[in-house]
């Protein structure tokens, strides 16, 4: 990474050498350190105070052992992480994500996107993130829980309502939470919101599971609209994933007039021109806990693909907006020109990270709407916020009070996106101005607060 600025670069290179393996970390910093320059250039002071050396390493990193027995009767190691990154304007708040890829670059770059996206809700949440290597797929109900009694007997010394409010992520939805939820309380012995996504009986958030997915077209919708003057109406969509995030976000998307097309697991993809049936994706994804080649089974308009290296998979085909839901780097510099050649006109990120820089690039370059992840896909955290609230005052907000906050801070956070690049003279650039919004608040806070 080249910076003019001397400040940033000397951060970012000495970064680089002590995280010289952690190549997402590195990633996620360079994105945001590149959009600072001008914010940098204008505040002398967080060079003076150091505020960018500080912002970049974790407040604390907790690594710990995870042992417990699988249903045969075999002892099982796995590693879980608990990157406690910044606390400057809330307690800790992000997800926990459980995957055979996870390590401490995933959870760092995982955590460190969070400190922004936080931010930028407006909601009093800091940044933080954990998970562990374990695969949750093939495993019965009685080995997660295992697993999840196992890994929160430790996480639950690091944690507490006003202190690390983990919730789900990559393979982490309700009945993990409802697991740990309960090992926590055992331990504990409290009954508290340290845990967000939770069940609606024991104090989860109406349109919590919806909001992710629901919140990214809610961005895109405010994006298309001041933008483009036009909306998701008549539009065809590629959606990847077939989790949480793209199964809500194909569902807005109907309700908002589009036709969702596409949508894609770790093994393959499909390619639907009538239209995702969400109901029987749901079936398929949701109850079955099944591959998607199910869904094809299913539904004679649907195309099933097996998975193929160097393949577009679900960007091939020609659409007006792409939502990314998988995973980070899932989007590279081919998939983006063969969207932009079909005449893509937006992208929003409701995965963290889905877009490699090449492919940002790109886009930005041919004047495609793109919507960064830390903006588009807040509306999950967001509403683990408002989970939070409903929590510490022992009530429950109905669906559509908590829709309406939802849809209200999706849109505040793209304008905050839209004014921050307009003041630094990138108009249109939304990931600068999410970068831009989302540090501002947090700076103001670490100085305030001292050296720390
Ligand atoms: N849940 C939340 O509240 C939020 C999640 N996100 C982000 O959204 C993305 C999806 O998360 P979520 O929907 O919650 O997770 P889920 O576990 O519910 O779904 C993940 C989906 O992505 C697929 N996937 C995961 N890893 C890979 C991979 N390496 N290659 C190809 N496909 C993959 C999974 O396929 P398979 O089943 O085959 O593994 C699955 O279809 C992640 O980037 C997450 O960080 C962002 C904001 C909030
Ligand atoms: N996985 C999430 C949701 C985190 C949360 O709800 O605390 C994310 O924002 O990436």
């Amino acid at each position: 990474m080249n910076f003019k600025s001397s400040y940033l670069q000397g951060v970012y290179d000495g970064l680089e050498a002590r995280n010289a393996e952690q190549k997402e970390f590195l990633q996620a910093v360079g994105e945001v350190l590149e959009s600072l320059e001008p914010v940098v250039a204008a505040n002398p002071k967080l060079e003076e105070l150091g505020v960018i050396e500080r912002i970049v390493e974790p407040e604390r990193i907790i690594q710990f052992r995870v042992s417990w027995v699988d249903d045969k009767g075999k002892v099982q190691v796995n590693r879980g992480y608990r990157v406690q990154f910044n606390s400057a304007i809330g307690p800790y708040k992000g997800g926990l994500r459980l995957h055979p890829s996870v390590n401490l670059s995933v959870i760092k770059f995982l955590g460190f996107e969070q400190i922004f996206k936080n931010s930028l809700t407006t909601l009093p949440i800091g940044g933080g993130k954990g998970g562990s290597d374990f695969d949750p797929k093939g495993k019965s109900d009685m080995e997660i829980m295992r697993f999840c009694q196992a890994f929160m007997t430790e996480l639950s010394k690091h944690i507490g309502a006003d202190t690390d409010v983990p919730a789900g992520d990559i393979g982490v939805g309700g009945r993990e939470i409802g697991y740990m939820y309960g090992q926590y309380k055992r331990l504990r012995n409290e009954f508290t919101g340290v845990l967000t996504g939770k069940g609606l009986s024991y104090g989860g958030s109406l349109a919590r599971t919806e909001a992710t997915g629901y919140g990214v077209c809610y961005f895109t919708q405010e994006m298309l609209k001041s933008a483009k003057n036009t909306s998701f109406e008549g539009k065809t969509v590629a959606v990847s994933g077939a989790g949480n995030v793209a199964i809500y976000a194909i569902q807005k998307a109907y309700q908002l007039g589009a036709k969702p097309v596409t949508c894609s697991d770790s093994t393959g993809w499909i390619y639907d021109p009538e239209g995702i049936d969400v109901d029987l994706l749901k079936e398929v994804k949701e109850v079955k806990r099944a591959r998607l080649s199910e869904y094809a089974a299913a539904r004679p308009s649907a195309e099933y693909h097996e998975k193929k290296n160097g393949e577009h998979g679900v960007w091939q085909y020609k659409v007006d907006i792409a939502l990314p839901c998988a995973t980070q780097n899932e989007l590279d510099e081919n998939d983006a020109k063969m969207l932009i050649d079909n005449g893509v006109l937006a992208v929003s990120e409701g995965a963290n990270m889905p877009s490699t820089p090449e492919a940002v690039a790109a886009f930005q370059k041919a004047g495609v709407l793109f919507g960064p992840a830390k903006a588009a896909n807040a509306g999950g955290v967001a509403t683990s916020a408002l989970e939070m609230s409903q929590n510490s005052e022992r009530l429950h907000w109905s669906f559509e009070e908590v829709d309406s906050k939802l849809k209200g801070i999706m849109e505040g956070i793209f304008h905050a996106c839209d004014d921050a690049a307009k003041k630094y003279g990138m108009e249109g650039n939304y990931v600068a101005g999410a970068n831009i919004a989302g540090f501002e608040k947090v700076a103001d806070a670490m100085i305030a607060q001292g050296i720390a």
